[in-house]
């Protein structure tokens, strides 16, 4: 092999994790590697906000914060780095479970997951073919243990003991549906999966990646409560897809570096309730109203792109996979005491009047610990336009999945 070949995969965080043959001296084979301070002006994810606000005044986060965060920052990149050219260990032992593990989203996350220093035990879960993607994915020699649960009898093992459960278990989209077309059959699913989560791990992050998201946050929600054991802080309605898309679409338009682009996109995840803040973008970009008109609608259907594109063999899998590691990786950030983590997701929000709303908010160790209300500050016409425009669709969605979740609550 080359003596320069070498490649690195980053999933949105200022952590890399690299296959690199040669050129580190001391690198193993395959190993898990940090890129220190480079890393942390280049990720396109978890510190993009910290990396870009501290550029401006604007920022939520006052200039001698950012500076202060990103001195500390880069000294603890350091040090991880140098521990991590040595040692194979777990950099923390967090346990995750994926529902729905071996689906066309599930089995990708799965890989980028088992690459993620932060865990030590990756349990994944679904009705069928499970066991042959654990096989597989359990031969990559990073350090994390993987486990394999087939049906119902084996959730509750599947759960117990986890510190973040995703699921993207559920059927997706064919050209001409809506994902609320998909309501009927994955309204049923997400409940069953987090009646059994309420059992079993009631402490745990939950990220909900099952369509449509607008209606299955709400249902499990209410599904929560009836078990006793919601706890708002710790339930999102996974949007990151949507971030990721404004980031590389924008990027795209106006010739910028992407890495170096972050655009918050609030409201919720589907058609019009999807609205990306383009007055927001940083680094600081000036946009026509052609362009704002064209980059919103292409925002607002990249998912229906795909769609269109599989013809028939399903929605975005790979990357939604990559925006939906991107957010567990965050979460892990989170829960390992990073005190610098900011997502946009949607979850139970006081920001608006409706009681579900995806905006950018701070993740901690015990979840949700701030909305960032400045990106609802200050909004163009167009987007306070749109951002009324689409209320009345988000909260026909939510309360939809309210009743849904209450009806099977007197039904039982
Ligand atoms: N939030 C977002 O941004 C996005 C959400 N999605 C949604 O994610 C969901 C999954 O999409 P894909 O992975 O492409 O579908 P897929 O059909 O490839 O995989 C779904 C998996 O869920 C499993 N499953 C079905 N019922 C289950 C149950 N009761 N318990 C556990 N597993 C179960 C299936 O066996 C299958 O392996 C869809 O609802 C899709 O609309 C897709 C892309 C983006
Ligand atoms: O469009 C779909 O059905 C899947 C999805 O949510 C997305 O790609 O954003």
């Amino acid at each position: 092999m080359a003596a320069s070949s070498a490649a690195t995969f980053s999933i949105g965080t200022n952590v890399s994790f690299g296959c690199k043959v040669g050129s580190l001296s001391q690198s193993k084979p395959f190993g898990v590697r940090f890129n220190s301070q480079n890393s942390l002006k280049s990720f396109s994810g978890l510190k993009a906000v910290t990396s870009v606000s501290c550029e401006s005044d604007s920022s939520f986060l006052g200039k001698e914060t950012s500076a202060a965060l990103r001195g500390s920052i880069a000294l603890k990149a350091q040090k991880e780095n140098q521990s991590y050219q040595y040692h194979l260990q777990p950099q923390a032992a967090f346990k995750v479970a994926i529902l729905g593990a071996a689906g066309g989203i599930g089995q990708p996350l799965a890989l980028l997951i088992k690459m993620s220093p932060l865990v030590s035990a990756l349990h994944l879960y679904d009705i069928a073919n499970v066991k042959g993607v654990a096989a597989d994915l359990s031969h990559c020699n990073t350090p994390s243990q993987v486990l394999d649960f087939t049906g119902a009898s084996e959730l509750g093992s599947a759960l117990k003991g986890v510190d973040v459960v995703v699921i993207p278990a559920g059927v997706p989209r064919k050209p001409g549906m809506t994902r609320d077309d998909l309501f009927n059959i994955n309204a049923g699913i997400v409940k069953n999966l987090i009646e059994a989560v309420a059992d079993n791990c009631p402490d745990a992050f939950i990220h909900i990646i099952s369509n449509p998201v607008n209606s299955t946050v709400p249902i499990a929600a209410e599904i929560l409560k009836q078990k006793g054991v919601f706890d708002p802080k710790k339930l999102f309605g996974v949007s990151t897809l949507d971030v990721v898309r404004a980031n590389t679409f924008v990027a795209q338009k106006k010739n910028l570096k992407l890495i170096d682009v972050d655009v918050p996109v609030v409201g919720g995840h589907a058609g019009i309730t999807i609205l990306p803040l383009l007055s927001k973008t940083k680094p600081s970009v000036s946009f026509t109203d052609e362009e704002v008109q064209e980059l919103t609608v292409r925002i607002q259907n990249a998912g229906t792109e795909v769609v269109e594109a599989k013809a028939g063999t399903g929605s975005a899998t790979l990357s939604m996979a990559y925006a939906a590691a991107r957010f567990v990786e965050s979460s892990l950030r989170a829960l390992d005491g990073d005190g610098d983590v900011y997502e946009c997701s949607y979850v139970q929000s006081d920001l608006t009047e409706l009681p579900y709303f995806a905006s950018r908010i701070k993740i901690g160790k015990k979840g949700v610990e701030a909305f960032i209300t400045s990106d609802l500050q200050g909004l163009t016409e167009y987007e306070q336009k749109a951002l009324e425009a689409l209320k009345p669709e988000l909260k026909s969605s939510i309360e939809k999945g309210i009743a849904f979740a209450n009806k099977q609550a007197v039904a039982a």
